[in-house]
């Protein structure tokens, strides 16, 4: 390929700059570059420079190395993207090596980036591509925009590219953030801003990746102003409790070396721990622990031994949390475990749960509210083992699914004969069952009027009269009603009993649906680890597939989600899930993620409608159920831990006809 008239300018102006170097600060660093390219790689400027790709599996191997800072930064990247994307320009997030892990760009122009190498798998090292910000800034140590003709090879000189570094808590590099545009004014100033940015991500999410690290041990966090301390977290200092040193962000290690207190730099043997908090600030290690932190003013002020400088501080302590119901005060209870497990730190399931603890052995029924699948029976069923009548019955019923026909005798039970049909011994119908235990009414909202009336008078009486019988059997019980419904609706059309609702509404407890839910980390955990236990099998849930799964918009159901774990365990090859093993509606039109080889990644930045409003993996993962179990429904609801009316519905809802009632062809 001939060089252009620019490109000819471009190597001319290279080599007078190596004859006689002159530059300073950030120029100095693209001339030093210049140097390296030519005395240490033997790069030639006018030479072609397509991008290298690693190999799928390469990088695959890249972005395992990567992983925890992945899924630190993904927040950090995605809002960076959202920033700078109007511009025309693409998101990289390079490891130490150089290598993109991470790409957001958008999709329509996927050909001109994998041209270019801007693009997931690229290797942008400086041996490789030449000056570039992202093999500079990895050389350099520091951030850098590497404008159109600070680019070594002529072939990269449309480019703008402005990178920052992030570093561990130890100043080890971990990886380099790039925007890149490929137009932009001539002059390099234009950058100015788009510097500021990227550096100002690089530090969120190298703080983000900080405070993960050291979540165990306290952090002082450090600024000059009062106002921002809590905001800024300029300096991060993390510590054992007897104040000793063990790590510090960029900034705080500068603001060590500046009290001549260095931390060591990375790859030294030196232990961090040379060094006390009390090394620093003129104060006991329990006066900067006792900084309070729940309280308005969390605040305290304190100046440094040897320079006398006036710092702010807050402390973060280690989580003691390790729950969403907390009990006022109170040591941890460990018969609130299955109320705790139901969720992280959504705030909504907070509340919810700190209600649920306090009523669980209060003698009053209670009306679980929440859109389908939203976790209504779980809520049932947890609060009855964490309730004193764990050790009873918890029997449920769901009032849609049984046949109005039976739903009587079922719920009531008969004498022996009393009915045609009835059985010769009789039977004890589902509530004597539960007696001294729960029971659950699932579906309230469906259960027939008539049945309502009888219902109201077990509630009212606390005994229940089998069907035949003469005498009534005394009955002890707590009923959890859920319902999706609106109840008061249904009592304005009178199809609800308005005096049943008083009596099931003890009080209510109200589920959020899933999408609205803060905890969906979480929740995909641990419904991934219960169906690793259900399998036996210890699949891993790989960085990616988790960020492709938490950036989907999940509709409401829970049950959604756990289909398309279902799916990616059932249909995974190895011992890991990778983002391709999902349902393709849970990857479709999302932001582009790591995991995706570069032939393969489908970077858009649109979303799709939810997968619920189509079937979509719910229904297939239910169709390849039923072939496998050749259409015997009790194997299928006992593989997706669903009941038989629940199959039933799903297969009514999804159209799906066993072949033995498909019409003749
Ligand atoms: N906190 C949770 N942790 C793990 N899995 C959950 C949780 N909540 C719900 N699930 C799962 O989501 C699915 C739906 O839960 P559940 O049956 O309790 O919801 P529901 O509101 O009673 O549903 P429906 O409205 O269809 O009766 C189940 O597979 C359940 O295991």
């Amino acid at each position: 390929m001939t060089a252009t008239l620019s490109q000819r300018q471009h190597i001319d102006t290279i080599l007078q700059s190596l004859a006689s170097p002159s530059a300073e600060g950030e120029a100095a660093m693209i001339e030093r570059s210049w140097r390296r390219c030519i005395d240490r790689y033997g790069l030639d400027p006018a030479r072609p420079t397509p991008p290298r790709y690693v190999p799928g599996a390469t990088l695959r191997e890249h972005q395992d190395q990567a992983d925890a800072l992945l899924q630190v930064a993904r927040a950090g990247v995605e809002q960076l993207y959202r920033q700078v994307a109007s511009l025309g320009y693409v998101v990289l997030l390079t490891d130490a090596r150089g290598i993109a892990v991470q790409f957001l760009g958008a999709k329509r122009d996927q050909r001109e980036h994998q041209r270019t190498g801007l693009y997931l798998g690229a290797d942008w090292s400086e041996s490789r591509a030449g000056t570039c910000a992202v093999g500079t800034c990895i050389h350099e140590r520091s951030a850098l925009t590497c404008h159109h003709s600070d680019h070594f090879s002529a072939h990269h000189i449309q480019l703008t590219c402005t990178a920052a570094p992030v570093f561990d808590p130890h100043g080890q590099l971990l990886a380099v953030l790039d925007i890149s545009a490929y137009h932009s004014p001539e002059s390099k100033h234009s950058q100015t801003f788009a510097l500021q940015l990227v550096k100002y991500t690089a530090k969120m999410i190298e703080d983000a990746y900080f405070l993960q690290r050291y979540a165990d041990h306290p952090i002082v966090c450090l600024d000059r102003s009062r106002e921002f301390v809590q905001i800024n977290r300029r300096y991060l200092l993390a510590m054992e409790p007897d104040g000793s040193l063990v790590a510090a962000n960029t900034a705080g290690r500068k603001l060590l070396r500046h009290h001549e207190l260095p931390l060591p730099e990375a790859g030294e043997a030196r232990p961090f721990r040379a060094w006390n908090i009390q090394d620093l600030l003129d104060a006991g290690v329990d006066e900067v622990l006792a900084i309070p932190q729940h309280s308005d003013d969390r605040v305290r002020a304190f100046r440094t031994h040897r320079h006398r400088e006036l710092h702010f501080a807050t402390l973060i302590e280690p989580p003691r949390r390790a729950s969403a119901v907390p009990g006022p005060g109170a040591r941890r209870d460990s018969s609130l475990a299955p109320l705790e497990a139901l969720a992280d730190d959504d705030p909504a399931m907070r509340d919810t749960l700190t209600r649920a603890a306090r009523l669980r052995n209060e003698p009053i029924n209670i009306l679980v509210i929440g859109e389908t699948g939203t976790g209504k029976e779980r809520m049932a069923r947890a609060l009855h083992e964490s309730s004193r009548r764990r050790d009873k019955p918890f029997v449920a019923i769901n009032c849609a699914a049984m046949p109005e026909s039976l739903i009587e005798s079922e719920l009531f039970g008969h004498e022996p004969g009393s009915f045609t049909g009835a059985r010769s011994k009789g039977m004890k119908g589902l509530i004597a069952q539960a007696d001294g235990g729960t029971l659950f009414l699932d579906e309230i909202g469906d259960m027939p009027l008539q049945l309502q009336t009888r219902l109201l008078r077990v509630l009212a009486e606390q005994e229940v009269l089998p069907i035949g019988a003469s005498r009534p059997i005394k009955v002890d019980l707590r009923v959890v009603a859920a319902t999706h419904r609106d109840l008061r609706g249904l009592i304005a059309e009178g199809r609800f009993r308005e005096d049943l609702f008083y009596r099931l509404n003890g009080a209510s407890l109200r589920l959020p649906p899933l999408r609205e839910r803060a905890d969906k980390g979480y929740l995909i955990r641990r419904i991934f680890d219960e169906l690793n236990q259900q399998r036996d099998a210890r699949v891993r849930l790989r960085g990616d597939a988790m960020s492709a799964l938490l950036a989907y918009p999940w509709p409401g159901n829970i049950r959604e989600l756990h289909n398309a774990l279902h799916y990616a365990l059932a249909t995974c090859e190895g011992d890991e899930i990778v983002v391709n093993d999902l349902p393709e509606e849970c990857t479709h039109g999302q932001l582009a993620h790591p995991g995706a080889s570069p032939g393969l990644a489908a970077p858009g930045i649109t979303g799709t409608s939810p997968a619920a409003t189509r079937g979509g993996p719910e229904q297939d993962l239910l169709h390849r159920s039923l072939c496998r179990h050749q259409w015997n429904i009790s194997a299928v609801a006992r593989e997706l831990g669903l009941s038989r009316p629940t199959i039933y519905r799903r297969m009514k809802r999804m159209g799906i006809v066993p072949p033995n009632q498909q019409p003749p062809q």
